[in-house]
């Protein structure tokens, strides 16, 4: 019998989808099945030029390639509006995604974790693959407890489509289960110039930062009297993330619901 993990990636002519393509190659009971791009429909993977030789078709409609194709996991690395559809419809198909792409809303995270427990099968939703990345998150929900004063700053290179990054977006949701919600700076504070202080979630402020040469890198920053601690996270190449692709591949295999952040699976 075949024990095989058989994945579908969407996105793999991108900087994380090549990189994704690339591991599920190198795992031994990882098996690629298909990819979903939007070019390309009907073409296999080996004739496209600068991507991996390996003889799997290429789809541009999911629904199509998820009817013709027998698979266990959606990996999607693409762009918010795409990752939801690809999430959607990879769940009404009883394939379990694991979604890099980030910029989903609320609603959507809400009506997909419903989704997945009505269907009785796992997706997990990571906003950031890379272990420190989820331990710089941890730490800094901890740091809350005690330095309710804190500002994020994240920083990524200048082909990002959101801000701020789905990473920024999860690290304030966790430190705010531990810090009571406080606007932070003067009372009578303004902005002299609109966007100066940064987006305000629950009155923290998250600064984003978009240069080339940058990957992916965040600085949670707290402040006290007389002291300040900072907690800092760098993904210096896409790499860094396939530990926690892999991780998330095996784990979804054997859950039965959404699952939001790593943070959820690290203990
Ligand atoms: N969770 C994590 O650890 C990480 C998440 N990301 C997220 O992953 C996503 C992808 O990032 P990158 O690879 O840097 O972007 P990228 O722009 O290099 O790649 C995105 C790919 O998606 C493809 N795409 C767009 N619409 C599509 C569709 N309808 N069907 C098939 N393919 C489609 C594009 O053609 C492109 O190749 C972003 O949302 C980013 O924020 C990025 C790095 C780490
Ligand atoms: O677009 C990126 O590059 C990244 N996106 C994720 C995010 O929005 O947090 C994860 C990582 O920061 C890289």
């Amino acid at each position: 019998m075949n024990n095989n993990v058989r994945i579908v990636i969407a996105g793999p002519r991108g900087r994380m989808g090549k990189e994704a393509v690339k591991l599920v190659q190198e795992v031994e009971n990882f098996e690629l099945v298909a990819v979903i791009d939007r070019k390309n429909n009907g073409m296999m993977l080996s004739d496209v030029e600068g991507l991996p030789n390996v003889a799997v078709p290429i789809y541009s409609d999911i629904a199509e390639c998820l009817g013709n194709v027998p698979a266990d996991v959606l990996i999607d690395l693409t762009i918010p509006e795409t990752g939801y559809v690809h999430t959607k419809t990879a769940l009404q198909h009883g394939v379990r995604p694991v979604v890099g792409t980030t910029g989903f809303t609320k609603e959507q995270l809400t009506e997909l974790k419903s989704l997945a427990e009505e269907k009785e099968i796992g997706c997990i939703i990571a906003p950031n693959f890379a272990i420190g990345a989820i331990l710089m998150m941890k730490f800094s929900q901890m740091a809350a407890k005690y330095f309710p004063n804190v500002e994020i700053l994240e920083l990524h290179h200048d082909n990002k489509l959101d801000a701020p990054s789905g990473t920024a977006i999860k690290t304030a949701e966790m430190i705010a289960e531990n810090r009571p919600e406080q606007k932070q700076g003067h009372p009578d504070e303004k902005e002299t110039i609109q966007g100066a202080r940064g987006a305000d979630f629950e009155g923290m402020r998250i600064h984003s930062v978009r240069l080339p040469g940058l990957v992916a890198h965040q600085q949670v920053q707290f402040g006290a009297e007389g002291e300040s601690l900072t907690i800092r996270h760098d993904s210096y190449n896409r790499a860094s993330f396939m530990s926690g692709v892999k991780m998330s591949v095996d784990t979804v295999m054997n859950l039965n619901t959404l699952v939001y952040g790593l943070d959820n699976i690290i203990n």
